[in-house]
């Protein structure tokens, strides 16, 4: 092949015809003598031409012998450096390996840091979660915990209660049949004893009826002492006083004999006069009003027999002292209230003698509405025992001796009335009573017979007959059974009115004196007295409490209403007991679910904490992973930083070693360049000398050989210096850039391609030069233009290859030395091209195999 290159051309030049000529054979010139200057000693020395042209050949052989081994020494070199540089690649590939096995791990420990970092992120919300559920169901726990207590509490409670209620049936069933029993019992029995009591009554009413609702019992005191001392003799005869038959000694053996119920001797003791008075108290006691009065002339024991003295204790004080007695016996079946009254009627003016501060007020009788007569305003003390009713009469006795000097005379001339009213309840029955007995002191009857006095004394005397008269007058029309009783003649009688006659009981003692001078005083009183046992009293009453029977009604209706109720409300009772029963058994129901749903929470729990302690596990292995990946990952960047390091390190050092390799090679070249140079100046020297030989010999064709020689040698060191400064900056190249590049090594072989080409050109131009320029070359020198073929051949495919070269090289890693391969001049022997070209061939083959590999290691 053939390269026209045109070099400063402007346009698009037209080959218009190239003619190729061959060189015309230049004609050997004959031996000549030629000077040869020593080196040492500057001395020229003749030498002929065959001695010249063997130290020529020597002097090649030696230069094509150093030309060897600097061929070889450079050799080594390049292979040195590619040695070095295939080490640097794998260290590249090894850090490179070791670079992506890092990314990978690193791509590993973060996507796995990423995982568990959601890992984590999800176990946090479940954690949270699990917290919140914690706290809503502790909350609710709680609350449950609450509800199940109050429950519970409630729940016993009403157990409680229904079992109070359930056995509480059965005993009230059996109490209210119990009763009722009893009730019907009671009843009958009630029946029975108001049958029987009724009976009594009836009998012992008609035992009094036998006797007379109004009785009258004679009492005569003994003798005075001073009586006794004047001699008074005694006109009263008590003979039959047992019978009650009574004679009063008129004159001489007359006597006049008087009837009464009972007559009692001045020997006769209270306790003999109450017993026979008794059973009209005890009258009062069965709700009859009772009238006792003692009549008679003064000092005849009327007040002795009523109140007594405090070692003989009279009717007023037995009375109640019995009223008491009684009461007590019939605690059971009957209630008493009793109340003492004592009033004192003085000159027709009632006086209250319990009342602790005198009053200006004239007491006045009042009739009530159930036809009781009641003075309004009197004290009514109560009395429960005898006691307070010995103290409530020695109030009263107290009280009337404040009006009077004399205590006998003013009791003498008033009317002493203790009024004992008594409410009976019969607990059997309910039936109440009210009652009345009065007990009256009377003042003294002879006063009637009395008409000197004057005065107050006879007001007095006129206000006692008064209301002595209207006692007489009311007992006569009691007798008589007059349509009109005169009551309300007299205070005593209207005092007296419901006490006294139709439905009352009356006991009247009369009391009378012994003594002959007192003897038409007795009679008169005895008369008085048979009068009054003469009047036939109707049948007495009992005194019904006719407010208390309506107050009885009405409490019975309250009582049948209560009882109603009471059954209402024991039904309503046994309704709620039901209902307490059944929501019992709800709550019961209530309780059992609400039981179940915290056995469920509480297995929900369970499995909840379970599944918390299994996440915490996981957590914590997780952590665990985490912390050991994290280990591993912080041990891997530790590595990645030695491995850095060492890799600095190794760079570092490599670097410095291959700066130092370098700077030895290039101290080394350098020393090897001076000496070229040295060499290649005296060979200039000698070349220019020879040239000059070869100007004067130009006729000489050893002349024309060795000027060809000459050439080739300096082709040589032209290309050798070519390759040195090759060398030198290639691996100055790879000296400053560890990791080759494409790019650079493209530029560098265009840089290497344009330094040899003007190499090749400038020697082939220098060879070319005398040609075109009527060089002083023989013309036609066969030696010569081989030489010269074979270079241009070598040179067109050197440029060739490089071109190649060139082409298919985009993607290659420099080839440098494969260029300086292919660049090796091959101009001495034809073995020497051959086994050069085969060389050649074998470092493209490896340059290839190179290039592949690399290009897979820098794809990769
Ligand atoms: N049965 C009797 N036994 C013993 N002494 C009697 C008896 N009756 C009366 N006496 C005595 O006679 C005296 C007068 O009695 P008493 O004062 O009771 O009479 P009186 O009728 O009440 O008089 P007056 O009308 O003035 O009150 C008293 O000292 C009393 O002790």
């Amino acid at each position: 092949m053939i390269l026209i290159r045109f070099e400063g051309v402007n346009g698009s030049p037209v080959i218009s015809g190239i003619c190729i000529r061959k060189a015309p054979k230049v004609s050997v010139p004959s031996a000549t003598k030629e000077y040869l200057k020593c080196s040492k000693c500057a001395a020229e020395i003749e030498v002929s031409s065959a001695q010249k042209k063997l130290m020529q050949a020597k002097a090649t052989s030696n230069y094509e012998k150093k030309i060897q081994q600097l061929t070889l020494q450079c050799q080594q070199k390049t292979n040195e450096c590619h040695e070095a540089w295939m080490s640097l690649t794998e260290a590249s590939e090894q850090l490179e390996k070791v670079r992506m096995e890092l990314d990978n791990k690193t791509f590993r420990t973060r996507s796995l840091d990423q995982t568990v970092e959601k890992q984590a992120e999800t176990l946090r919300n479940i954690k949270n979660m699990y917290k919140h559920d914690k706290e809503y169901w502790a909350v609710a726990i709680n609350d449950l915990q609450e509800k199940i207590k109050t429950m519970k509490k409630e729940h016993s409670q009403l157990s409680r209660e229904a079992h109070e209620c359930a056995d509480s049936v059965p005993e009230l069933s059996n109490m209210v049949a119990g009763v009722q029993a009893l009730v019907a019992q009671c009843e009958d029995l009630k029946l029975k004893y108001s049958e029987e009591q009724a009976k009594r009554k009836e009998l012992y009413n008609q035992i009094q009826e036998t006797k007379g609702n109004i009785r009258v019992f004679c009492r005569c005191r003994p003798l005075s002492k001073e009586e006794i001392s004047a001699g008074c003799a005694t006109v009263v005869d008590f003979d039959s006083a047992k019978d009650g038959d009574l004679g009063i000694g008129i004159s001489g053996s007359t006597k006049k004999a008087f009837k009464f119920d009972r007559v009692y001797t001045p020997r006769d003791h209270q306790v003999d006069v109450f017993a026979d008075a008794a059973p009209l108290v005890i009258s009062v006691l069965d709700g009859y009003n009772v009238c006792i009065f003692a009549y008679g002339q003064t000092g005849t024991g009327k007040t002795f027999t009523m109140e007594g003295t405090e070692q003989n204790r009279g009717v007023n004080y037995r009375t109640l002292e019995k009223l008491f007695e009684i009461a007590k016996e019939r605690r059971e079946t009957f209630m008493y209230d009793i109340s003492v009254s004592v009033l004192e009627v003085y000159n027709e003016q009632i006086r209250d003698l319990l009342a602790t501060s005198p009053t200006s007020k004239k007491l006045e009788i009042k009739q009530s509405s159930e036809g009781f007569h009641h003075v309004p305003g009197i004290v009514e003390a109560k009395v429960s025992n005898v006691r307070e009713v010995w103290s409530v009469l020695q109030a009263g006795s107290n009280a009337r001796a404040v009006g009077s000097n004399n205590l006998n005379e003013h009791s003498s001339r008033s009317h002493c009335m203790l009024c004992i009213m008594v409410k009976t309840k019969n607990l059997m029955n309910s039936e109440c009573t009210k009652s009345k007995l009065w007990l009256v002191d009377l003042a003294g009857s002879e006063r009637l017979a009395r008409t000197d006095v004057q005065g107050e004394r006879l007001k007095e005397a006129q206000n006692i007959n008064r209301s002595l008269s209207a006692l007489g007058d009311v007992i006569y029309a009691l007798a008589t059974k007059s349509n009109h009783i005169p009551y309300r003649n007299s205070k005593l009688t209207h005092l007296l009115q419901d006490s006294l006659g139709g439905d009352s009981k009356t006991l009247m003692f009369v009391q009378i004196s012994p003594s002959e001078k007192d003897l038409s005083e007795s009679l008169s009183s005895l008369n008085f007295a048979t009068r009054v046992r003469g009047v036939e009293l109707g049948l007495a009453r009992k005194q019904v409490d006719t407010s208390e029977m309506q107050r009885m009604k009405t409490m019975l209706d309250k009582a049948r209403q209560e009882s109603r109720s009471k059954d209402e409300s024991l039904k309503k009772l046994e309704e709620t007991l039901q209902n307490l029963e059944g929501k019992s058994r709800g709550k019961d129901q209530i309780y059992k679910n609400q039981q179940e749903k915290i056995k469920e929470l509480e297995g929900q729990l369970e499995l909840k904490t379970s599944i918390h302690g299994q996440s915490e596990k996981h957590v914590s292995q997780l952590s665990e992973r985490l912390k050991g990946r994290e280990e591993i990952c912080s041990s891997l960047q530790q590595k990645v930083k030695e491995l850095e390091a060492k890799l600095r390190e190794r760079q570092q050092s490599e670097s410095a070693s291959f700066q130092q390799k370098v700077k030895e090679m290039e101290s080394k070249l350098k020393e090897q360049v001076q000496d070229f140079e040295s060499h290649s100046l005296m060979l200039r020297q000698k070349i220019k000398k020879l040239e000059k030989q070869v100007q004067e010999q130009e006729q000489n064709s050893e002349a024309a050989l060795l000027r060809s020689k000459i050439m080739e040698v300096e082709d040589k060191l032209k290309q050798q210096e070519l390759q040195l400064q090759c060398k030198l900056n290639l691996c100055s190249a790879d000296v400053m850039g560890f990791t080759p590049r494409e790019g650079m090594s493209y530029t560098r072989d265009e840089e290497l391609i344009k330094e040899i080409e003007p190499c090749i050109l400038r020697s082939s131009n220098s060879i070319n030069r005398p040609m075109s320029q009527g060089s002083i070359l023989p013309k036609g020198s066969s030696l010569f233009n081989e030489t010269r073929k074979k270079r241009h051949s070598r040179s067109s495919e050197t440029e060739n290859i490089a071109t190649t070269t060139n082409m298919g090289r985009k993607s290659d890693p420099p080839r440098v030395a494969r260029v300086m391969k292919t660049t090796k001049p091959v101009t001495t022997a034809t073995t020497q091209g051959l086994l050069s070209h085969k060389r050649s061939n074998r470092d493209q083959v490896q340059g290839i195999k190179e290039r592949d590999s690399k290009k897979k290691i820098w794809s990769r």
